[in-house]
């Protein structure tokens, strides 16, 4: 094995940040070089990971890729930050803004990036199902029905307009529904229905190391790519 990946975790003191730097440290193939929060106090380290505040980001020390997971305030700057130092961006972090998502698309021709909604096998695989049923099932009525705990600021969930998207036809808009509530990790229904049946679809997530799991791995195949903006399912072939 050659050198472990040198991984910059963004959003690290948050559910998905401890996720990550939980499972960096049972793994010999990657080393946390730094953690980013918004407030993170200076010059703190905390299991020999030095952390650091976002305005601090730029005292970081080098890094091959960045895993993301913050809120959309912070992703401008990590974009920024890896651009700077010609390394890789991989963000899970839902809510961005039309611009932010074309100027990753930007960014990616000049670095790898990989940005994904839901980063579980799991929703990877409901996409597919998903796409197959709404191209099969043409003037059913489609509705997503999304679920996650109190805490969770953007409505729909990114994975709920990702599945959208796949069940999109035309003229027929799928229709959207949140629920907050408890400490739900994250559920997603889709459902089909016609008069006389209906098909339902559902992924539900029983903790968050399935999508630090998975923005791992997509982090360790990004660093041995070139420039690119890829998708879940290219690091998944
Ligand atoms: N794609 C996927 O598979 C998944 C995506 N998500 C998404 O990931 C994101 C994070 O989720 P979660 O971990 O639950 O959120 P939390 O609120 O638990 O954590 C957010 C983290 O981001 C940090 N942060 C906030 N603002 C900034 C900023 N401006 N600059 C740098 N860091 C910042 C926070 O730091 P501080 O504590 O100092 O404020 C904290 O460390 C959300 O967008 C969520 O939807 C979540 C799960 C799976
Ligand atoms: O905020 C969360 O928790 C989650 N966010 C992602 C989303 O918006 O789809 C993925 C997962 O459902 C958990």
């Amino acid at each position: 094995m050659g050198e472990p990946t040198r991984l910059l975790i963004h959003g690290a003191t948050g559910r998905m940040g401890r996720a990550l730097l939980r499972l960096c440290a049972e793994r010999d193939d990657c080393r946390v070089v730094g953690a980013v929060s918004s407030r993170s106090p200076a010059q703190r380290v905390v299991d020999g990971i030095p952390h650091f505040s976002a305005a601090e980001l730029g005292g970081a020390p080098g890094f091959d890729v960045a895993i993301d997971f913050s809120l959309p305030g912070g992703f401008d700057a990590i974009l920024a930050a890896c651009l700077a130092r010609d390394s890789a961006l991989v963000s899970g972090t839902t809510g961005l803004s039309e611009a932010q998502q074309a100027a990753l698309r930007q960014a990616g021709e000049r670095i790898g990036v990989l940005w994904a909604a839901n980063f579980s096998l799991g929703v990877a695989l409901l996409e597919e199902l998903v796409e197959r049923a709404a191209a099969a099932l043409h003037g059913w009525d489609c509705d997503i029905v999304e679920m996650h705990h109190t805490r969770k600021l953007d409505a729909p969930s990114g994975t709920a307009l990702a599945l959208g998207a796949a069940a999109q036809r035309e003229g027929a808009e799928p229709r959207y529904s949140s629920v907050r509530a408890g400490d739900i990790v994250g559920e997603h229904l889709v459902q089909f229905a016609t008069a006389g049946e209906r098909i339902e679809l559902v992924h539900r997530a029983g903790n968050r190391d399935i999508f630090a799991r998975g923005a791992l791995h997509a982090a360790l195949a990004l660093a041995r790519r070139g420039a690119g903006a890829y998708r879940l399912r290219d690091m998944l072939a």
